[in-house]
């Protein structure tokens, strides 16, 4: 029962700022990224996601995405023991070492970042979706694979709200080939058709997600959607991977209108310097 004269509060994107003032703030996300202004930092080093799929654990429908969530509750270096049953490469798409935790390091980070979840941003068409775009071009999708100081701070909550707490890789989906392994998640999008539906996903190692190149932009930002804190360093990979419209459709047609066109507008720059390696 709402009660009487409560208003309840527009959840568009321009009317964020009157719950969430930091919305006008300096370091806000997403933004477009022109590519002739970006700066080559040669202190930048090559990013090193290592995943153990077997910490994957839920797909889940928050309502704004959907998204597969990890168990961080451990951090898994050392406790992973690579053996028959669990080698990654039966179940990674790449062929690195079997890894002993699920983490990101290197790249524009100093220090360890834990594996969160991974979510997508979407339009209602293949035209839009991406929350960042690259001299003014939206693709049709944007995955984020989340990550949280896991050496300075003990939770993702504390992480998310200190100016280094969180590290979001960004990797843009452009229409194409179909994805085998994306079809991994929207082949189970059925399962959470409404908000808050979870259901058990395992054994998913988010480096089958990643296109060839790691090369990538990096920038100090926000979250994209509310509470939009500003600890966020964003990882945005310069090669896309790809998506063909019928798994998009089928993202777009399994889960609630409330999830289509879930994506922010770039927001301003206010004088931040994008740097590349
Ligand atoms: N589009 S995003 O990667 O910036 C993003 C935004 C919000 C949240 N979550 C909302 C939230 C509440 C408290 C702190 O965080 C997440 N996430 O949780 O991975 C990611
Ligand atoms: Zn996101």
């Amino acid at each position: 029962m709402v009660p009487v004269g409560y208003r309840m509060p527009d959840l568009r994107p321009a009317h964020w700022k009157e719950v969430f003032p930091v919305a006008n703030g300096d370091r806000q996300s997403p933004i477009d990224i022109k590519t002739e202004e970006t700066k080559y930092d040669p202190s930048l080093r090559p990013l090193n996601p290592s995943y153990d799929p077997a910490s994957a654990k839920i797909i889940l429908n928050n309502g704004h995405s959907t998204s597969v969530e990890f168990d961080d509750t451990v951090n898994k270096s050392g406790s992973f023991q690579p053996n028959r049953s669990n080698l990654l490469s039966e179940f990674s798409c790449s062929d690195a070492e079997p890894t002993t935790a699920f983490v990101l390091t290197g790249g524009p980070l100093s220090g360890t970042y834990r594996l969160r979840q991974i979510h997508f941003h979407w339009g209602s068409n293949d035209e839009a979706g991406s929350e960042h775009t690259v001299d003014g071009m939206k693709y049709a999708a944007e995955l984020h694979v989340v990550h949280w100081n896991a050496e300075k701070y003990s939770s993702f909550v504390e992480a998310a709200s200190q100016s280094d707490g969180l590290a979001v890789m960004a990797v843009f989906l452009k229409i194409g080939e179909c994805n085998p392994q994306l079809s991994k998640i929207t082949d189970r999008l059925d399962t959470i058709r409404i908000k808050g539906k979870k259901a058990l996903f395992t054994n998913f190692d988010p480096r089958c997600l990643l296109p060839k190149s790691l090369d990538y932009w990096t920038y100090f930002g926000s979250l994209t959607v509310p509470p939009l804190l500003e600890s966020v360093i964003w990882i945005v990979l310069r090669e896309p991977i790809s998506v063909c419209s019928e798994q998009l459709s089928t993202a777009e047609d399994e889960v609630a209108c409330c999830l289509l066109r879930n994506f922010r507008p770039p927001q301003p720059l206010r004088g931040r310097e994008v740097r590349r390696n």
